[in-house]
């Protein structure tokens, strides 16, 4: 068989749930709608199906991934945290399966809530009683690009407009108003991606309401923003983190790193038992918010760090790190990273990644120095071939 590649390691997937038990689908669109790529086969026969493909993934890098199981969700409905609706040729939805610029009309989108689909779609039908046109990716024109829903634990909604350039202050504050008045909608921005890049990001050109939404983990609440990373499953993040907290297991004399921290969630658990925690993540925002959550949740040992992970490791003497926590994103580390952690020489390492390729050939690198002592899946993404996975490694003895 020839290496795994996103390509193949993707359709490894999908043929395998396929090949599972067929289930009429809860959503009307799911045949076709690209944001679910196998809602028509038991939920089971998806985890099953994930299992199979990562053990025979790690397997084929050299890595005994046997006694790997992955961890379902909860509920594998209603799961995400942020949902991307486009804009486009008057439709509003999400991209067909396997047709970039086709885009599927949804009425409904069982991925989050029903109220927070309708506050989305409640968003995209007034701006078109205003006039406002839609963006057209091929001749690149028009106004708006995305419908943006960040949704907390709490179902409060951030909503967002993804707009090309121009556009005037007075409709959009009229769309906010529409915006505001949908059940759970705490906030609304006004982002601009002026750019050729089809993104569903953009600068913030203002807002109305909130300017943030309170992510409820644990016994820790954290801010984010419009544009902020944050875990995407609300069933699922609390077990992740703490599976990664409980590996991690530093003492009270630790200093650690959590490494592409984000808004602090991970750090701000490990601050619970470890002496310091560095959080260094590279986005200013982000790391501007984990300094907001270190003080609203009264955490004083968490240090975020607006840095580079690598530029921040080549600073760390050998030894000054006894535990690390990474979460790279799906690039994963690559090799000057794991030769920095290899020369820092961590007891321990937890690898939390959301793409498994990048973490192998990052694994097999690491293998020189560490062993590998823990792998395990976590479903943060049902009904897509995504899937995360935890590794725990442990230095060599001797090395
Ligand atoms: C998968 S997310 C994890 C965030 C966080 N650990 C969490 O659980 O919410 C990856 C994060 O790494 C940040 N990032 C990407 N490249 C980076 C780099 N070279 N150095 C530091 N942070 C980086 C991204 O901005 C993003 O917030």
């Amino acid at each position: 068989m020839p290496p795994f590649t996103t390509k193949t390691l993707r359709k490894a997937i999908v043929d395998r749930v396929l090949a599972g038990q067929p289930v009429t689908p809860l959503c009307p669109h799911a045949r076709e709608c690209g944001g679910c790529a196998f809602q028509d086969r038991t939920y089971a026969d998806q985890v099953a199906a994930k299992t199979t493909i990562l053990r025979m993934l790690y397997a084929e890098g050299g890595i005994d991934a046997s006694a790997l199981e992955v961890v379902a969700s909860p509920d594998p409905f209603a799961y995400r945290t942020r949902m991307d609706y486009v804009a486009t040729k008057g439709r509003f939805g999400l991209r067909a399966r396997g047709k970039f610029n086709y885009i599927i009309e949804l009425t409904t989108c069982h991925l989050i809530p029903p109220t927070a689909f309708a506050a989305a779609q409640a968003v995209w039908r007034h701006a078109l009683d205003l006039g406002l046109p839609d963006y057209d990716v091929r001749t690149h024109t028009g106004f708006l690009r995305y419908v943006v829903v960040r949704r907390s634990p709490d179902d409060e909604l951030l909503l967002a407009a993804v707009t090309a350039g121009g556009g005037e202050e007075a409709v959009m504050a009229d769309l906010a108003a529409t915006a505001l008045a949908q059940p759970g909608v705490v906030g609304f921005h006004w982002l601009v991606n002026d750019s050729l890049t089809d993104v569903s990001f953009g600068e913030v050109c203002r807002y109305w309401g909130a300017d943030r939404l309170a992510m409820r983990v644990g016994h820790f609440t954290c801010f984010i923003g419009p544009n902020t990373f944050f875990q995407n499953n609300i069933h699922l993040t609390e077990r992740l983190i703490n599976d990664a907290v409980a590996a991690a297991a530093p003492d009270a004399t630790m200093r650690v790193a959590d490494l592409y921290g984000g808004v602090g969630v991970i750090g701000l658990h490990l601050a619970q038992s470890a002496a310091r925690v560095d959080c260094v993540e590279s986005v200013a925002e982000s790391v501007q918010l984990a300094h907001q959550n270190a003080l609203m949740n009264k955490v004083s040992n968490i240090h975020p760090i607006c840095a580079d992970t690598l530029t921040y490791l080549r600073e760390q003497p050998t030894g000054s790190l006894p535990v690390v926590v990474v979460d790279p994103p799906r690039t994963g580390l690559g090799l000057p990273v794991c030769q920095e952690l290899i020369r820092i020489a961590p007891q321990r390492i937890v690898y939390v990644s959301c793409n498994p390729l990048t973490q192998v050939s990052d694994l097999q690198h690491l293998q020189s120095a560490y062993r590998i002592v823990g792998l395990r899946g976590y479903d943060m993404f049902p009904h897509t071939p995504h899937v995360e996975v935890m590794a725990v490694l442990e230095r060599r003895v001797n090395d």
